[in-house]
């Protein structure tokens, strides 16, 4: 990978979250120790299910909430969240609800222009060209400018939502479910544009997802987000040839799964997600782990490839090395 254009070093965000009118806040770790590079030009995926803490991670990139602990750079430089205007221009977001994200009351000219007022980058006369252009390049004609959202598709809303994210020129794109509001058949034509306009501008993409198939699509490394960590991180092709973590492999399940596009059935892993007030104790996973062993309770095992290919949980215990450890539910053990 070229040198990294954006690090995160053991970043934490925890919120006090308050349950019921008279409960007593408690903290919520939304993201937990997670470090992760992105070398200029490359697509990272970073997948979960809903309430993983993706978006969380998306709005500390964005400067939109500062990191509890740990650190995010800009090729190689410490970002402050108070440098938001300085992050503004190298990082830029698409977020998933074309419907949501665009102000119904504003032009087309307006929505996209914004981030150049904002920022103060030209006139008049060289902002409206930009626009032009910038429409142009993400496949829509000059006149909708003079349009509003609701005049437009859903796919069309979010090319106008992508074409206000590329007038700043920004070198990172932070994509958060940037399809899952569209229909199946504008999915791929919009990762098929996001693919183009990077090849063309050298972007590098943080691709947030829930489904892997999406995913798979457009990024080449993929990080699996569990309860605000990073439970694995591979290639696209290592991690759908040998996933290693439990986690993933359910995910990847899912994928195969006639109903794609909604993240790991419940029915899949056993049990509900759980409740990041009070994560499982010892590997979060353990309880919809098929595999989990009694240790799992204490202490979050290995992902360890055999010489066949297969991985295996391992316990490592300092004296004997890497164990297998009793099962915690014998009737689903393999
Ligand atoms: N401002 C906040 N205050 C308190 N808790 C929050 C806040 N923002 C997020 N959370 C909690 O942090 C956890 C992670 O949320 P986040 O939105 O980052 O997950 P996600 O993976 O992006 O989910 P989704 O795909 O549903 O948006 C959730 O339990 C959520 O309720």
């Amino acid at each position: 990978m070229s040198a990294p254009v954006l690090e995160l070093r053991g970043v934490t965000k925890t919120y006090s979250v308050k349950q019921g009118l008279f409960g007593k806040p408690k903290p919520l770790t939304a993201v937990n120790d997670v470090s992760l590079t992105l070398g200029r030009g490359e697509v990272l995926g970073l997948v979960g299910e809903s309430g993983c803490g993706k978006s969380t991670l998306a709005k500390i990139l964005l400067g939109l909430e500062a990191p509890t602990t740990g650190e995010v750079l800009v090729d190689g430089e410490r970002v402050e969240s108070t440098d938001r205007r300085k992050l503004a221009r190298r990082i830029q977001p698409i977020f998933q609800d074309p419907y949501s994200s665009l102000n119904p009351r504003k032009s087309i000219e307006d929505i996209v222009s914004l981030p150049l007022r904002v920022h103060k980058v030209g006139d008049a006369a060289s902002q409206n060209k930009a626009v032009r252009d910038i429409l142009d390049i993400v496949g829509l004609p000059a006149r909708v400018m003079q349009t509003y959202p609701n005049q437009m598709s859903g796919g069309q809303r979010q090319r106008v939502a992508i074409a206000r994210a590329l007038i700043m020129k920004p070198e990172i794109v932070i994509c958060d479910e940037p399809t899952s509001a569209l229909d199946v058949s504008v999915q791929s034509q919009i990762l098929n544009l996001l693919g183009e306009l990077r090849d063309e501008f050298g972007l590098t993409y943080l691709f947030i997802s829930h489904d892997l198939a999406v995913v798979e699509h457009l990024a080449s490394r993929v990080a699996v987000m569990y309860l605000g960590r990073i439970v694995e991180e591979a290639t696209v092709g290592g991690l759908f040839d040998t996933p290693r973590h439990p986690y993933a492999q359910a995910l990847l399940t899912s994928v195969l799964t006639p109903d794609p596009g909604q993240g790991v059935p419940d029915t899949q892993l056993g049990m509900e997600y759980p409740n990041p007030i009070a994560p499982p104790p010892g590997c979060h996973f353990h309880p919809r782990c098929p595999r989990a062993m009694v240790q799992c309770v204490q202490t979050a095992p290995r992902a360890v490839v055999s010489e066949d290919g297969h991985v295996e949980c391992h316990l490592f215990d300092a004296e004997r090395g890497l164990d297998t450890g009793a099962p915690l539910k014998p009737e689903t053990a393999a």
